[in-house]
Parts: C-alpha cells; sequence; structure tokens
C-alpha cells in the first residue's frame, strides 16, 4: 500500500500534528501569517514527514494566531519581495506576461534596498530567464518557485560560494585592513584576532594609523581584551615602517598570523592610497581587505571597486550589518567590484564577525528557509516518483515513446537519466561515456518522435505493425524508413532488457548489467536482420527479436 502522510503545522512548529491521509501531494501557502500544510504521498512520505516536521529554522517571531517566518536582517527589502510572491496567487504556472508585475516589485524592492539601477537590471533579467525556463514541479506553487529561482540568483550575485580566508605557506599570513574613517577598522582588528584565535592561530596586531592617537590606545585596549600583542610605535614613525617592524617581531615569534591597522580618511585620497601602496610594497599581505560600512549601500561597493583597481585588494569586510542597512552593499559588491565578501561585523562586541555566506545571506533577506527547502524536497520526491513511475510502466511492459522522449531529454539535461537509473537497486553501470553518446542522439530521436501522433507515443506497436505510419513519420521528420524502424526496434529492445531485468532482479537473480547499460545508449547500431516471409511482408525491416517481444506485450 501507498505510504502517506499530511502534515499540517498550524499555531506553532511545535504543535505540528498529523491528520488523516489526503490524496494531494504538497500544498504551501504563503500567508503573513500562515499556516503551513504539506500533503505527501508516496515511498518518501514518512521520511519527507519527518523531514519537514522538524522546528523551522527560519522562524524566530511568534504570533497568537499563528507563526511569522520572516528576517530580522534588511526587513524593507524582505518586505518588499513579499508583494511579489503576492501577486502570483492563483496562477498555475510562471509565464512572462504573469511574472512581468512581480518583477517591477523586484526591481523596486532592490532599488529601494540602495542596489544599483545596473545591477538590479541584470539580476531581473536573469531571475526573469530562468523563472520562465523553469519546469513545474508537481505540488509547488509557482510562487514558491520563483522564490526559489530570486533566492539562488541572489546566491550568485552574491558571489555563490563563501570566500575564505588565505593563510600564507610560509612564515606569518600577514592581513592589511584598509577602509575609511569610522567604518569599524579598529573594531575589525580584534574581531578578527578574536576569530582566528579560536581557530587556534596566534596573533599580531600592529598599529599604523597615526594620525589619530586614540587609534594606538583603542586597538591596545581591544588587543588586551582578544589577548593578543599589539605592535605600535607611537604616531611619528611611517606607517611602512611600523608595518615593517611589526612583522620582523611576529617573525620572531614565529606569530601566525599579523593584522596591519592603517589610517582611514573622510574620503579616497591620494595620500591615502599612496602609504596604503607603501605599506602593501613593505609588508605584502596575503590579504588585503577594504572595510566596509553597510548603511552606505551602493557607495560601499563602489568603493570597493574603487581601492580594488588602485590597490589591489582580496576581498571585503561589510560591518555594521546590525544596524539600520537596507542591503545594497552586501548584494552589490561582488557584482560591482569582483571582490567577494569575505566577513560581516554584526555588532560592536569582539564575537560579532562572521565569514559571509552568500546562501545564508539569502535566506535571511528572503526570510524564507522552510519554504526553499520545501521546493528542494518536492524536486527529489518528484525524482523518486519518477522512478517509480517508469519501474512500473517497465514491468507492466507500458513503456512508450513519451517514456523514451521523457528519459532522453533527462539525458540532455544534465545525464539525470543516471540519476534515475542509479536509483535501481545494483545499477551504477551507466558510464559518462554512455551518457555522452546518448546525448549526442537525443536531437535525432526527439525529431522522429515529435512527429508521431499521440497515439503512435502511447501505442509504439502501431508503428510496428504498420509500415505506412513508418514511411509517414520518417517523411514528416525528414529521415529514412529504416532509420524509424531502427527507432521502433530500440523501444523494443529496451522494454524486453529492462522487463529481463527487473524480473531478475525480482527473481533474485543476477541482473544483466551490461544488457542495459548497451540498451540505453540512444542510438544503439540495430543491424538490418529482417524478418522473413509474412512477417516481413507485414513488419518490414523489424528485428525477429522486436516482434517477439512485441507478441509477448500484445499476450
Ligand atoms: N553597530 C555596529 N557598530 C560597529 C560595528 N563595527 C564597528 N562599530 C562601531 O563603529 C565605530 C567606529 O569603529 P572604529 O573601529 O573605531 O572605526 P575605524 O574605521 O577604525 O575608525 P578610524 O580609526 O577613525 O578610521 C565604533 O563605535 C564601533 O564600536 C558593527 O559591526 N556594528
Amino acid at each position: 500500500m501507498e505510504a502517506t502522510a499530511t502534515l499540517t503545522l498550524s499555531s506553532s512548529p511545535a504543535g505540528a500534528r498529523r491528520s488523516p491521509a489526503r490524496p494531494t501531494v504538497a500544498s504551501l501557502h504563503l500567508r503573513r501569517v500562515p499556516t503551513l500544510s504539506f500533503h505527501l504521498r508516496g515511498a518518501q512520505g514518512p521520511a519527507a514527514f519527518r523531514a519537514l516536521s522538524s522546528p523551522f529554522p527560519g522562524c524566530r517571531r511568534r504570533r497568537r494566531s499563528g507563526m511569522v517566518v520572516r528576517a530580522e536582517m534588511f526587513g524593507q527589502l524582505t518586505t518588499g519581495l513579499e508583494s511579489a510572491w503576492n501577486k502570483l496567487r492563483g496562477v498555475d504556472r510562471l509565464t512572462k506576461e504573469n511574472i512581468a508585475e512581480p518583477m517591477r516589485d523586484i526591481r523596486r524592492a532592490l532599488l529601494e534596498a540602495d542596489v544599483s539601477v545596473p545591477v538590479a537590471r541584470s539580476f531581473i533579467e536573469s531571475v526573469t530567464e530562468k523563472a520562465i525556463g523553469t519546469d513545474v514541479i508537481r505540488g509547488v506553487q509557482p510562487e514558491q518557485q520563483l522564490v526559489k529561482v530570486v533566492n539562488d540568483e541572489l546566491v550568485q550575485l552574491m558571489g555563490g560560494e563563501v570566500s575564505d580566508l588565505v593563510f600564507a605557506k610560509t612564515g606569518p599570513t600577514v592581513i592589511l585592513l584598509a577602509g575609511l574613517q569610522g567604518v569599524g577598522k579598529t573594531t575589525v582588528c580584534a574581531k578578527l584576532a578574536f576569530y582566528l584565535k579560536k581557530m587556534g592561530k596566534s596573533c599580531m596586531l600592529v598599529a599604523a594609523d597615526v594620525y589619530r592617537p586614540a587609534a594606538i590606545d583603542q586597538l591596545t585596549i581591544l588587543g588586551k581584551k582578544v589577548g593578543v600583542p599589539v605592535y605600535s610605535e607611537g604616531t611619528e614613525a611611517k606607517p611602512s615602517e611600523i608595518a615593517k617592524n611589526g612583522l620582523k617581531e611576529a617573525k620572531s615569534k614565529k606569530t601566525d598570523v599579523v593584522i596591519v591597522d592603517t589610517a582611514g580618511r573622510l574620503q579616497v585620497d591620494k595620500a591615502m592610497m599612496n602609504e596604503l601602496k607603501e605599506v602593501k610594497k613593505a609588508v605584502k599581505p596575503t590579504e588585503i581587505l577594504l572595510v566596509v560600512d553597510a548603511m552606505t549601500g551602493q557607495e560601499a561597493a563602489a568603493l570597493v571597486g574603487a581601492f580594488n583597481v588602485e590597490i589591489g585588494i582580496t576581498g571585503a569586510i561589510l560591518t555594521k550589518l546590525d544596524g539600520d542597512s537596507r542591503g545594497g552593499a552586501a548584494l552589490s559588491i561582488k557584482e560591482v567590484s569582483g571582490k567577494p565578501i569575505k566577513f560581516i561585523g554584526r555588532g560592536e562586541r569582539v564575537e560579532d564577525l562572521e565569514p559571509f555566506y552568500p546562501d545564508r545571506m539569502a535566506q535571511r533577506i528572503l526570510g524564507m528557509g522552510d519554504v526553499l527547502s520545501f521546493v528542494e524536497q518536492a524536486q527529489q520526491v518528484m525524482n523518486q516518483e519518477d522512478a517509480e513511475e517508469l519501474q512500473k510502466k517497465i514491468m507492466s511492459a507500458k513503456f512508450n515513446f513519451n517514456d523514451f522522449l521523457k528519459q532522453t531529454k533527462a539525458i540532455a539535461q544534465m545525464g539525470s537519466f543516471s540519476r534515475i537509473i542509479g536509483m535501481i537497486p545494483g545499477m551504477n553501470k551507466v558510464t559518462p561515456a554512455q551518457i555522452r553518446e546518448a546525448e549526442k542522439n537525443v536531437k535525432f530521436m526527439e525529431s522522429m518522435i515529435n512527429v508521431m501522433t499521440a497515439d503512435e507515443r502511447e501505442r509504439p506497436e502501431l508503428l510496428a505493425e504498420s509500415r505506412e505510419r513508418r514511411r509517414r513519420v520518417a517523411k514528416d521528420a525528414g529521415k529514412t524508413e529504416q532509420q524509424v524502424s531502427q527507432l521502433v526496434s530500440q523501444l523494443f529492445q529496451m522494454r524486453t532488457r529492462m522487463q529481463k531485468m527487473m524480473a531478475g532482479m525480482q527473481g533474485k537473480d543476477t541482473p544483466d548489467m551490461e544488457n542495459l547499460a548497451e540498451s540505453i545508449k540512444a542510438e544503439e547500431q540495430v543491424k538490418a536482420a529482417m524478418a522473413t516471409g509474412k512477417r516481413r511482408r507485414k513488419y518490414g525491416n523489424l528485428r525477429q527479436r522486436d516482434l517477439d517481444s512485441m507478441r509477448g506485450y500484445r499476450r
């Protein structure tokens, strides 16, 4: 019997309760105060139920009447995006027309978050393109699908992968921090030292901000707080000399990481750039990180670009994300400057620094971690359902041209046939070379299948029995009659072999893997071994073996 599970979440995640089984696959509604309902069926029902019934990670705030899933960061942007999802209620798939207005909302939300116009424009273009090209996933609402597309594009926009700190292979790693006045450089020095100490690295701070005496005191106090030595020479020495001497001392003490604090300016000026260039030349840093204030939005992104052109930086640290930041900087820095954000600061304490994870940030912005994992699960369940459906069809000898086309198309899209085959126990012998071979032939076969009638696709024996039909398909597809016959043969061969293999597996015989792998080569060279006499007249150039398997099918 089919396993079914229904999960309804109403007043709180902990309040999840099971209700009697219902035959739908899944539904999850996005409302301001949502009740989340999932109805899952198939072999995955119970497993998906367990996964979905675990507490929702994105849920931070609750109302008496329901559950509110909202990111505390970039609240305005999150709210702006919400109105886009709401406009898609009731549509059954995403089209160019019905996403036009939600896209305008998303664009507006990005601009209000202080994302620059060109970045917003290219973001909208790629979301539109991907949203329209996305296949409908059964049980997933179009607005949920759009949430997933927007999430994936946000992740890409912010750099895709986390960008780790690079450490020197030998000698101390030198991290040079630069940035305008008041952005949080000195604080970041201590935060980084604290972070690195937790990683087991020994650190030293170097006070190379000679223009603001208080900066040296501030660094000394912070150094004491996090328990790392601070190297300073007062305000008289040149920053490049201080940095050089600091590095020398760090080497003698075998310190792992040296963090150099430099002076900020009110705005970018030549003196500042020259000074930074000198320090860079003196200590050859492994990392040059520009500290920028998230509150400054797209200006921060432009600044990272300018510093990169002038000095050549390795990344950025975005501070003050705990404040009233609108998100523009986090979203634009990578796109505008080509340099990744490596860390974010979310408070004044030394603990308030964390590596920048684009995927986590996207989820915070959308505030819909639960929807995203739901869509991913539905995708997986669908793949599994496809595989089960396929197995059933094979066993009942109903594998037809529609399935054939579906599978060959799946091959074209990332070789997913091998994944589905891989779900059948003991079946993982389809080699990449075979998949490539199959991919090459997809178009060729598709052109013939596309001109078949719906009946012919459903019942391939119609083509096997009628030479007229095969001739017509050949003519319409611009192929030879023999090529059409070969395609029909292939389908019957594939059906027979898969059936044999399945029967073998059920009877615990060793399945004939080599034969199966052979049969999924999309265009196996079928030799024109023709039947003779009456059979030949009736079935033309179909193979004896295929005629036998057809007989088996019709019995
Ligand atoms: N809320 C919040 N405040 C921060 C953060 N990082 C730094 N600050 C505060 O911002 C102010 C300026 O920080 P500093 O570290 O002195 O900035 P700076 O870039 O070294 O400044 P100059 O030495 O003048 O160039 C201080 O009050 C910090 O406590 C952050 O992530 N969040």
